[in-house]
């Protein structure tokens, strides 16, 4: 799925009034019946109080449709008029106007604090005060009705977004955004849906295709890409019957110090879980006999020093790399490091320590070869690019340091984002389970392992991302978020690979359209 922006939705709306040959209010009517449609399978008629606060732009007049669509099916509905300017949209005052068809009660209208409303525990908020169309702060008294609500225990139902966010840009005040318990977005969910700022506003949402024109939509450049479901079907390779082990490669994994030797392990493991043929570790002296009991199916070639890394010499060349996880940051280490990033031709993945190395010596990064990724968490990012003032200048940032190096840049958080070159991709699976000692080595472990396959750089990242939280999302659901440890990840990859192509016979939860 791809996510626009608010200018590339308010020119779909264009567009699709002018090829579709109908007002605009149309469309605003089949938003609402949406929505309408959504709460009505839920509700099946309850009475339970349902209060609307209407802005006065469209996502107020969303509101109002909304409003008379529950009241002409004989819902309990309250509807507030928020009016914060004079200025009401036309779609607004179509909607304000219909709303007498069906009740005597006229919307409420609130001018300040003395007008808000008693609101119980039991009933439901719909949140219709600002859409994509907020372009200042909420202020005083209107600031003051968001808090008032979010005060509430109140089920809170926001109309494409909160009141208060922006759809793709920073939010100027956290306390001047509703925090909504559910989203229905129209079309497109916004990128702020997915930042950590933003994000936490919007715990749940659900698209609602509202049929905005199809041809205008493939042809333009998202903001971002989603990555679901059947995008990680399409990155799938079959395998063939006469392909044999050398066919998946030989991937090299250089981790591990002294007391850290597990990181090799779980990400040795990895590499063989996503597919690899042969995998060798290249880890100091000290973890030869561990990584030998504990994972047979590996090969071990050990440094001339006992507990840490400081040359690393192969007689073979990898079909991929993964370095960095558990290494440290000594000065023979990133001796080791650099003279692996002149020599080596195999596609390279850079985690952990190796990333600290890169950050402490930045002279290395002009060595990067093209399309190494690098698989940094937020901290190992700052130490990398420098400090950001928001999430967007954050992307601002990774995507200009890509570009200078030419990397595959995997940001690893609640919705792993991969930038490369202009493009952004978003994961969907995951879970806060798996914020767990080794998790990350084991996802680079799966890059490697698809790299070694021969998937490209970007597609290997990606998919392995996507393949990464699926088997978290399967280990947590088999034994809770707390217990979840990075093994568990690793040996629930196999399941993940099943995972994308079973047929749900009962879906887990609700589709997103
Ligand atoms: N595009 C689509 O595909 C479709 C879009 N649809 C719906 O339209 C929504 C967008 O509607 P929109 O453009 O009318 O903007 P909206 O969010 O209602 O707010 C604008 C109003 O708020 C005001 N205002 C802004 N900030 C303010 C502040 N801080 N404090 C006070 N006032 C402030 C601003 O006032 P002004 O700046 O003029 O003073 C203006 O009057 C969208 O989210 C979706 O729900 C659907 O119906 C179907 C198809
Ligand atoms: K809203």
């Amino acid at each position: 799925m791809k996510i626009f922006s608010s200018e590339q939705l308010y020119e779909a709306d264009k567009i699709t009034t002018e090829k579709q040959e109908i007002a605009s209010i149309e469309l605003m009517e089949r938003a609402a019946t949406q929505i309408f449609s959504w709460l009505h399978e839920r509700m099946q008629g309850a009475q339970v109080p349902i209060h609307i606060f209407c802005g006065i732009g469209n996502n107020g007049g969303d509101g109002l449709a909304v409003g008379r669509l529950l009241i002409e099916s004989g819902y309990n509905v309250t509807m507030y008029v928020v009016n914060c300017s004079d200025k009401r949209s036309k779609n607004f005052l179509i909607n304000y106007d219909r709303v007498k068809n069906v009740t005597k009660s006229w919307p409420l209208l609130m001018t300040s604090e003395e007008d808000f409303p008693d609101i119980a525990d039991e009933d439901i908020i719909i949140d219709a005060i600002f859409g994509i169309g907020l372009n200042r702060c909420p202020g005083g008294w209107v600031k003051k009705l968001i808090q008032y609500l979010n005060g509430k225990k109140a089920f809170k139902l926001a109309i494409d977004i909160p009141s208060g966010l922006y759809a793709n840009e920073p939010m100027d005040d956290v306390e001047a955004v509703l925090k909504a318990n559910h989203t229905l977005t129209f079309q497109s969910p916004k990128m702020a849906f997915f930042l950590p700022e933003t994000g936490v506003f919007v715990p749940y949402f659900e698209v609602l295709n509202i049929g905005l024109d199809e041809e205008f939509i493939l042809s333009q450049e998202p903001l971002a890409q989603l990555i679901e479901k059947p995008e990680a079907q399409r990155f799938y390779k079959q395998r063939q019957k006469y392909d044999h082990k050398g066919t998946y490669g030989h991937a090299l994994i250089v981790a591990g110090s002294y007391g850290k030797i597990g990181a090799a392990f779980l990400s040795a493991k990895s590499v063989l879980r996503a597919g690899a043929g042969l995998v060798s570790c290249f880890i100091p002296e000290c973890g030869y006999a561990i990584i030998q009991s504990s994972l047979p199916e590996a090969m071990v070639i050990t440094d001339k020093e006992d507990d840490l890394i400081t040359d690393i010499k192969i007689n073979f060349t990898p079909s991929a790399i993964g370095i960095g996880m558990g290494i440290g940051t000594n000065k023979e280490t990133v001796a080791a490091l650099e003279k692996l990033l002149k020599e080596t031709k195999s596609p390279l993945v850079i985690d952990a320590d190796g990333l600290n190395c890169l950050a402490e010596n930045k002279s290395l990064l002009k060595l990067l070869p093209k399309n190494t990724v690098l698989t940094p968490h937020l901290g190992e990012l700052e130490r990398l690019v420098g400090k950001w003032k928001n999430d967007y200048d954050r992307i601002k940032k990774t995507k200009s340091f890509a570009k200078k190096y030419g990397a595959v840049m995997v940001v690893k958080g609640a919705n792993t984002m991969t930038v490369f070159e202009d493009k952004i991709y978003i994961n969907t699976t995951g879970n806060p389970g798996m914020a767990t000692a080794g998790s990350g080595d084991v996802l680079t472990g799966l890059i490697t392992g698809l790299l070694s396959q021969g998937y490209d750089p970007l597609l290997a990242s990606v998919f392995a991302v996507y393949l990464h939280g699926s088997a978290g999302n399967i280990a947590s659901q088999e034994i809770s978020f707390e217990a979840v440890m990075a093994s568990d990840i690793v040996d629930r990859i196999g399941l993940a690979f099943i995972e994308l192509f079973a047929q749900d016979p009962m879906p887990l939860s609700e589709p997103k359209e």
